[in-house]
């Protein structure tokens, strides 16, 4: 339960909602517990026509106006906290989201996508019931309780007594399922997750899945998990529709009770017949709060569930955070500056002692094999990942002291895996920055393309960029940085997926775009460096050689060794 105790700040601002539908449940309530006792002042006076306190005919258009009052108190009341339910949902949803953006590359790359999805999907809904349904019927449940108990006890309290007596028994078995309903609960989401997940990324891999005809591998992990999931279900079923008969007995239980000991107290004059109508009346409004009294308590075992995985995410803190004090970053005057740069992705130190100095306006390579640690090195610039202190310098500041976005604002990034959004190419393109579309698209190798596109700059690109070649893909989310103007652009592997033709027509077109900007480029292709003044080569996280292309050659390293083993390369 200690999860719903985050649901407080939400609540606070809607807690005058919850108040008048408070009320309004209160005053529903009053009208249905009013019935009974003008049955019982009718009653009482066919019998007693000497007493007639009420004539038949009065308290039968009474009855039909408290009857009509209540029906339309009761839409009010629903509406009034189905409503607030909602705008808690709304904004839960909101927070979830404000909080996805804050978190840093090692959230997402230890969450799968299905699974936060399903946090928004699946978990949200529940707590929505909790708040909307689970909270209406509480109320409803608690009114009717102490006004229903405490007019029954004014006709007869050891009548009352036999009627609501196998009441605790039952609550307590209920309470017993409780801890297990929990659990289950619990389960049941995580495997709805899992499913999420796997769904998300067969949706995404579905090239992959047919061309190595993993279709059969790919079904049968989804039978297991759907199984499980499926299981988990039927088990939750299994114990909620235990809970409503063990709820609807303990009315059973009291209705019988009340038939046989307040039938002898009427015969005997105890109490009078329309006493006894009335009771059986009040004791019949219990009857449906009662049965679901379990329903309610799988509300909130279900909703808290989903609200500690919910809490999860709005409880995770991102490592990489904005000082109070953090200064403005204007420029990149001085340069850049590594000192004994080290990273380590949880345990595993992958970057090691990495030192240099960029001047403004340097253009400076980056090469090196497979997994040396080239693409963190570039997402340490953005602080797209957490760094230690006093190891990267922008004008000679320490980057963890400069604001995130005027330090991002400097920055066009091109990450070696292109993401795209399903929006035409001018969106995608304009989505960098405020620039020229014209010279970024130029620039970027993409005019020619796009006069193969029928709609030109509208066409849609297709949910992640589907409907365009690989390299162009590349050549827009290219264009994307270009546009951005950036003081310094990091490219990493800007040429992978283009044809040699094209590398030689994009580096040209680049070529305008260099001044007064620095860049970092990454590639394994020596031939990308054609206009690059330095290259630092990269071995297992470590700089094993920098300068110049001319005297990387000379060094006879591995620099020479790469460029000999791709032949034919020009020298800068
Ligand atoms: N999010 C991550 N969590 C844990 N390890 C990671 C993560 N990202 C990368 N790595 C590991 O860090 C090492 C360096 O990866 P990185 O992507 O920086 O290499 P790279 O030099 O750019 O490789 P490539 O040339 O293939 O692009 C690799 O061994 C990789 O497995």
């Amino acid at each position: 339960m200690a999860a719903l105790i985050t649901l407080i700040p939400f609540l606070q601002g809607l807690r005058w909602r919850y108040a008048i539908g408070a009320f309004l449940l209160v005053l529903t309530n009053g009208c249905a517990l009013l019935i009974p006792w003008l049955l019982k002042l009718v009653i009482d006076g066919l019998q007693h026509p000497d007493q007639v306190a009420l004539s038949s005919s009065r308290a039968a258009a009474l009855i039909a106006l408290v009857a009509a009052g209540y029906a339309l108190v009761r839409i009010f009341s629903r509406t009034v906290v189905l409503n607030a339910a909602r705008l808690l949902e709304f904004q839960i949803r909101e927070a979830l989201f404000a909080r996805l953006l804050t978190l840093d590359l090692g959230y997402f790359s230890r969450e799968r996508t299905g699974d936060i999805l399903s946090r928004f999907a699946n978990d949200l809904t529940n707590v929505r019931m909790l708040t909307g349904f689970g909270v209406m019927s509480l109320l409803n449940t608690t009114v009717i309780y102490l006004a229903g108990i405490w007019l029954m006890v004014r006709i007869n309290p050891c009548l009352t007594l036999a009627a609501v007596a196998p009441l605790p028994l039952m609550v307590l078995a209920v309470r017993a399922m409780s801890s297990r309903i929990f659990s289950v609960s619990r389960q049941a989401q995580d495997e709805l997750a899992r499913l999420s997940s796997l769904t998300e990324e067969s949706v995404g891999a579905i090239r992959l899945i047919k061309s190595y005809c993993r279709e059969a591998s790919v079904a049968e992990q989804f039978d297991c998990i759907s199984g499980q999931c499926l299981a988990k279900n039927l088990e939750l079923a299994r114990l909620r529709g235990l809970v409503m008969p063990i709820m609807a007995l303990a009315t059973g239980a009291g209705t019988l009770a009340v038939l046989y000991l307040g039938g002898r107290l009427v015969i005997t004059g105890q109490i009078s017949l329309g006493q006894f109508v009335a009771f059986s009346g009040y004791l019949a409004l219990l009857a449906w709060p009662t049965a679901v009294l379990g329903w309610i308590l799988t509300l909130v075992q279900r909703g808290a569930a989903s609200m500690a995985r919910l809490n999860e995410l709005l409880q995770s803190s991102p490592a990489v955070v904005e000082r109070p004090d953090a200064g403005q970053a204007d420029g990149l005057g001085q340069g850049l500056e590594a000192r004994g740069l080290c990273f380590s992705y949880g345990d595993r130190q992958i970057l090691h002692d990495i030192c240099f100095t960029i001047t403004p306006g340097e253009r400076v390579g980056i090469t090196g094999p497979v997994g040396c640690g080239k693409s963190t090195l570039l997402r340490l610039m953005p602080r797209l990942l957490p760094l230690a202190d006093g190891m990267l310098f922008v004008d000679g500041q320490d980057v963890n002291g400069l604001e995130l976005a005027s330090l991002r604002r400097l920055i066009g990034y091109l990450p070696q895996e292109t993401a795209l959004f399903s929006r035409s190419i001018a969106d995608n393109v304009a989505y960098g920055g405020t620039g020229s579309l014209e010279l970024a698209l130029q620039r970027a190798g993409l005019v020619s393309d796009l006069q193969g596109f029928s709609a030109g700059l509208a066409t849609v690109v297709g949910e992640r960029g589907v409907t365009l070649s690989g390299g162009q893909r590349q050549r827009v989310a290219l264009a994307r940085a270009l546009v951005r103007e950036p003081k310094l652009l990091l490219l990493d592997d800007p040429l992978a997926s283009v044809d040699a033709g094209r590398e030689e027509e994009i580096l040209e077109a680049l070529a305008e775009s260099w001044q007064d900007k620095t860049v970092l480029m990454v590639s394994q292709r020596l031939s990308a460096f054609r206009d690059c003044q330095r290259i630092l080569v990269l071995d297992e996280g470590r700089i094993v050689e920098q300068g110049t292309p001319s005297e990387l050659l000379q060094l006879g390293g591995r620099y020479a060794e790469l460029a000999r083993m791709q032949g034919g390369l020009k020298q800068g």
